[in-house]
């Protein structure tokens, strides 16, 4: 082995794929996120004379970003016109009102900081890509206890475009100095998927996610996990 960082020389096996670095997405992977946007929803709405919408209607709309979700949750009750009309206040009340609510209605998934504990352990690079806003992103992993695992944090605003596009994992990918080949993406849905397979990234999806409402086990995958500690990890490869 050769002098330097550590994750430079020592590949890790997860899943069956060699890397050194882990990509993890945040709501549906790491924390349980569906009652923070349940209940900012559900303070936005009334303020345009909507109706409040179930946990069932909000979670088939979640990973695509806050911009998504207020856009295709105005038009459960109003046409394409009328949704536009109102968009630019009701995205402006629903961030003002998320910002209230961050992390009071989550939780983190069970064996999340386990898993990522031994991912770092055995001496992976650990970043975060989420389509929720970074500054939202950050504030709700330091509330859980997660931050620290991260050298970066990138949400949906951190670059012109989102996931499905791979630009977020490509350019995390060079901050963080890590070839997308040596790289894992750890995920919940086809979104994450998509991203990874564009930027040439190994995918893993949690079996406990949101992914819009469709079976997770659709989307081609290493490995699909039902707790994060549980994934299978062989060091020294
Ligand atoms: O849709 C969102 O705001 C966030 O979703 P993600 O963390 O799963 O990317
Ligand atoms: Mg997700």
């Amino acid at each position: 082995m050769t002098a330097g960082a550590p994750w430079l020389d020592a590949p890790v096996r997860v899943a069956g794929v060699a890397v050194r670095a882990a990509i993890v997405d945040l709501d549906g992977t790491m924390v349980d996120t569906l009652g923070d946007f349940h209940a900012t929803l559900n303070r936005m709405l009334p303020e345009f004379g909507l109706p409040a919408v179930s946990r069932e209607q909000v979670e088939v709309r979640i990973g695509k970003g806050s911009e998504y979700l207020v856009a295709q949750t105005l038009r459960i009750h109003l046409d394409d016109a009328r949704a536009d009309a109102v968009y630019p206040q009701a995205i402006e009340s629903y961030q003002r009102h998320y910002a209230d609510v961050n992390g009071n209605h989550a939780n983190v998934f069970p064996g999340v900081a386990e898993g990522l504990q031994r991912l770092a352990d055995a001496g992976l690079a650990l970043a975060c890509i989420t389509n929720k806003p970074t500054a939202y992103a950050r504030e709700l992993l330091r509330l859980k206890g997660l931050l620290g695992f991260f050298r970066v944090v990138n949400g949906g605003d951190a670059f012109p475009r989102k996931k499905p596009d791979p630009m977020p994992l490509l350019e995390t990918c060079r901050q963080i100095d890590m070839q997308p080949a040596h790289t894992l993406m750890v995920g919940d849905s086809q979104n994450d998927a998509l991203a990874a397979r564009g930027a040439g990234c190994a995918v893993v999806l949690a079996t406990y996610g949101y992914n819009h409402g469709e079976p997770i086990r659709a989307t081609p995958a290493a490995a699909y996990f039902d707790r994060l500690d549980q994934l299978e990890l062989e060091r020294d490869v």
